[in-house]
């Protein structure tokens, strides 16, 4: 059986984070991820975690100025200590609430010295993250969501890790990104397998629920239960209207 875990930045974000948390459990998922959880009392989590039972598998370094259009800051060159700052708050609320990875952003800029910024706050943050038993995880992000993101495909990605070759740095594959500008995301997945941390779905090209749209997701969940993939995979969709009514994918995909 397939297990999911809510991705809480999509999911009820009609309520306060403990409350979602809640709602996850009663919905029947397996584990929570979000994004940004920073204004809520890391005890609050902590509690809501503790109440249901479920992991909180992941959070993301904040983004930086979103006004100005900032997706993260760590491959931006010239802004290593709020990229350091970002990486240390991300890591410390993981740490609080049991978290088991932090998602460090890139930011939006290329070119060489943007890589070379990347792969010292990576290598700085797999350090910081292993004194707590943390998994680093970088993502992809396609270019019609992201245009200018620094990280835009999973061979990009694959060849940073290789290059860092640090033990906690992994692949957030997700296969929505990975669906709109890669194409084949089973041989994708497939290929990608031995540096994936994490996997998380949504619809494409709409990123709604998984079940409808151009990604046959009844095969790619059994592909990855054949693979041997026991973790939850993130639902990172935005659902159509509410979080409850957009659920019946649950029962027909699990
Ligand atoms: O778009 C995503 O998948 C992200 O995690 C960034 O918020």
């Amino acid at each position: 059986m397939t297990r999911f875990s809510a991705n809480l930045g999509f999911l009820w974000t009609d309520r306060p984070l403990p409350d979602a948390i809640r709602a996850a459990k009663t919905a029947g998922f397996d584990a929570v991820e979000c994004h940004w959880p920073y204004d809520t009392p890391a005890s609050e989590v902590k509690l809501a975690l503790a109440q249901t039972g479920l992991s909180m598998l992941g959070l993301n370094t904040v983004r930086g100025d979103v006004a100005a259009g900032e997706m993260g800051l760590s491959a931006l060159p010239g802004r290593r200590d709020d990229a350091l700052s970002a990486i240390v708050q991300a890591v410390s609320y993981a740490d609080a609430i049991g978290a088991q990875a932090v998602h460090v952003m890139a930011g939006k800029c290329d070119g060489v010295e943007a890589e070379a910024t990347f792969i010292e706050n990576l290598s700085a943050a797999c350090e910081i993250a292993r004194r707590s038993g943390l998994t680093i995880l970088i993502e992809p992000l396609n270019a019609f969501d992201a245009p200018g993101y620094f990280l835009g495909n999973t061979q990009q990605a694959s060849t940073l890790i290789r290059q860092i070759d640090a033990s906690n740095l992994k692949l957030m594959f997700d296969c929505y990104h990975v669906g709109r500008t890669e194409v084949d995301v089973a041989a994708t997945l497939q290929k990608m397998l031995p540096i994936i941390g994490h996997i998380q779905f949504a619809a494409v090209p709409d990123r709604g629920a998984p079940d409808h749209g151009d990604v046959d997701f009844r095969r790619i969940f059994s592909l990855i239960t054949e693979l041997g993939w026991e973790h939850p995979l993130g639902a990172e969709y935005r659902p159509a209207g509410d979080t409850e009514s957009s659920l019946g994918w649950m029962a027909k995909l699990r």
